[in-house]
């Protein structure tokens, strides 16, 4: 029980919470339950009937209203004396600055983005205001103390190295499920739906193999004059399930290790290829747009449970039919279509596609539901974890505003028993000295000062993977780029001429051993970067063609994590596939995780690491990207 003292202390902090989602939602409720009163309250969304299982502020009536504003209002309905101030905006407009944030006694993150993280945390290392961390995946979660010069701040470790999938594993050795999802994602769905004249990586690389005229192979995947749907469809399949996979088999080096692919044709697979289902009425009163988004080729067929597992030919015949409604009913998105785990064709197109290809080679098939998981990079959120992870942060947030900073620490939830425990809790590690957010250590970029230009530097290096939001880059006592609205118009001329500058051609040439200033005053960031010149880069491994160097450790794929970010598991080195959204996913756990996992790990003895843990429950999706970047 608190000392009336520290009841008082609890009453006149002034909290402030970013992100009124699946741990805000919670975090709100139980912040106010345990006598907090003054709370402002940031998060940019409005609510979506699939936020609704699990963000139990929120009500059916409410979709489509502002998360922060209705947050609110449902609280104060069992506590109207709490002092509650909602912004429906983005953390990251320059009204929430460092004067903003230095207002409050604690700031407390509910986000599901390490953009936004990163943003919170360096407004809160200027404003030397503590902060809570938090995020879950599925049954896992973490609540992390940062304090400037006393603990690791958000950034101190870098997150691991994306999950990565070698080239030919994807196009010809496929092993896994994930693997002909990609695959499926990629290359059939890309190419007959996506983009038009948009190869990608692994385009490129299955085209290698055709023996047959080069004309004749770019092509297949349009419909020929006179040509039906099904006709097309039948056509198609035969083209990737058989007749690429016949090919592959020519590659007598790949299958002496490995048991060899089956490939697949129609009229082996369905000998009476059945006439098309009949179109279905369109619904009364539904738009065009959500009526085509709708269709779908497993409802026509009869396949309505989505955790049932296909036949072969209940494969075939949903991807026959899901070509057929691509084009009779959506004809229109051909040629631009993006793969969206939300669009119910597109996973049934993706599903039948990666099972079928599963089947040639012998990987086990999955579900609709099962695959649009993968798909689309769905970690299950469990609402249970959001409300362990927001008593987290409240018992640290507590702890803070009375005082006990001696006392603060680092909290998991666990999915499986370690030593007993589901729950964890350690001391917070200290800082990281070679962190260069929180410290001073040195940057170093490589990059070919002949050819990169400043513009290329600004977005690959410094927006991206520096998180900076309003950069202003310093040279000697020049200014050659900035950022803002009060820039007149001879200023934003010679910046974007700066912008698109050779490094090597400005005036004073930036070269080799360089040293150039970032300085952001939103985020009160600044770095230098310590130029190296290099000519050659890897275009596959290094495809931005400049790297950027610091002395943070880096941390090894694989080294435990709470999300098990893996290494590619192949010997191929060819390619690389980062999946952005599984790094996000991971980067949110993995960074805060890091810190206090290897000190927990030193502490037990524990050096192994933990493996990937899928949950199975309610679906929430932290990051939509659904796209495969292909480096
Ligand atoms: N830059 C930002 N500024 C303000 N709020 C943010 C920002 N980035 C993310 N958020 C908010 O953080 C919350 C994170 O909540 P949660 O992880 O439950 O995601 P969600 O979007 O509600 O759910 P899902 O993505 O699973 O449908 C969201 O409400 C989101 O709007
Ligand atoms: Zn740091």
């Amino acid at each position: 029980m608190a000392s009336k003292a520290e009841r008082d202390a609890i009453k006149v902090a002034k909290v402030l919470m970013v992100g009124a989602g699946g741990i805000g939602c919670e975090l709100l409720k139980t912040l106010v339950m345990s006598g907090f009163q003054d709370i402002e309250l940031i998060d940019m969304d409005t609510i979506e009937v699939s936020n609704l299982n699990r963000q139990f502020l929120f009500r059916k009536k409410h979709v489509g209203q502002s998360k922060a504003q209705v947050a609110r209002e449902a609280v104060l309905k069992f506590r109207p004396d709490a002092k509650i101030v909602a912004h429906h905006a983005n953390v990251k407009d320059p009204q929430f600055d460092i004067d903003f944030i230095k207002r409050f006694t604690v700031v407390l993150n509910g986000l599901d983005n390490v953009e936004a993280r990163r943003h919170v945390n360096r407004l809160c290392l200027a404003a030397g205001v503590p902060l809570v961390e938090s995020g879950t995946t599925g049954y896992v979660g973490q609540a992390d103390v940062h304090i400037k010069g006393r603990f690791t701040c958000f950034e101190c470790y870098p997150p691991p190295p994306p999950k990565s999938f070698p080239t030919c594993t994807i196009t010809n050795t496929p092993s896994q499920p994930v693997h002909c999802i990609v695959w499926a994602k990629e290359l059939p769905f890309a190419k007959l739906f996506g983009e038009a004249g948009l190869a990608n990586d692994l385009d490129m690389r299955s085209d290698d193999q055709a023996e047959e005229p080069l004309e004749e192979d770019t092509n297949w995947h349009r419909v020929k004059e006179n040509e039906t749907p099904t006709a097309y469809a039948c056509r198609v399949f035969d083209k990737v399930f058989g007749h690429n996979v016949a090919k592959t088999l020519e590659m007598d080096d790949l299958w002496k290790n490995r048991q060899r692919p089956k490939p697949l044709y129609i009229d082996e697979v369905l000998p009476e290829t059945s006439e098309p289902p009949a179109k279905r009425p369109r619904t009364e009163g539904a738009n065009a747009g959500d009526e085509e988004r709708s269709v779908s080729a497993a409802s026509n067929l009869g396949l309505r449970d989505t955790n049932q597992v296909w036949s072969l030919q209940e494969n075939a015949r949903v991807f026959l039919e899901s070509v057929r409604l691509f084009l009779e009913e959506r004809a229109s998105e051909i040629g631009s279509l993006r793969f969206d785990k939300d669009d119910t064709l597109a996973v049934e197109f993706v599903t039948s596609a990666s099972n079928l290809r599963d089947i040639s080679f012998g990987i086990q098939t999955q579900s609709l539901f099962a695959a649009k998981g993968i798909a689309g990079n769905i970690v299950h959120a469990i609402a249970t974890t959001n409300a362990i992870v927001a008593g987290m942060i409240v018992i640290e947030a507590t702890k803070i505003v009375t005082g006990q900073m001696d006392k603060l620490k680092t909290h998991w939830c666990e999915q499986f028993l370690r030593r007993k425990m589901l729950l964890w809790s350690i001391d917070p590690n200290p800082p990281n000295p070679k962190c260069y957010v929180c410290s001073d250590t040195p940057l170093f970029l490589e990059v070919d000062t002949n050819k990169a230009t400043l513009g290329e530097v600004l977005q690959k290096i410094v927006k991206k993977k520096l998180a900076v939001v309003s950069p202003m880059v310093l040279f000697g006592n020049s200014i050659l780029y900035e950022t803002g609205d009060d820039l007149d118009e001879d200023e934003q001329r010679s910046y974007a001429a700066n912008a698109a500058k050779v490094l090597s051609q400005f005036p004073t040439p930036i070269g080799h051993n360089s040293l150039v200033s970032i300085d952001d005053s939103q985020q009160d960031f600044r770095c230098t970067l310590h130029i190296v010149h290099r000519d050659v880069f890897d275009e596959e491994k290094e495809p931005d063609m400049m790297v950027l160097r610091g002395e943070i450790p880096a941390v090894k794929a694989g080294e435990g994590t709470a999300n098990g970010t893996e290494a590619a598991e192949d010997d191929d080195d060819d390619l690389t596939i980062i999946d952005n959204a599984v790094q996000e996913v991971d980067a949110v756990q993995e960074t805060s995780a890091k810190a206090g996992k290897r000190k927990r790990d030193e502490e037990d003895g524990d050096h192994g690491s933990r493996k990937k843990r899928l949950p199975e429950e309610k679906e929430t999706e932290d990051v939509d990207t659904g796209v495969i970047d292909l480096l």
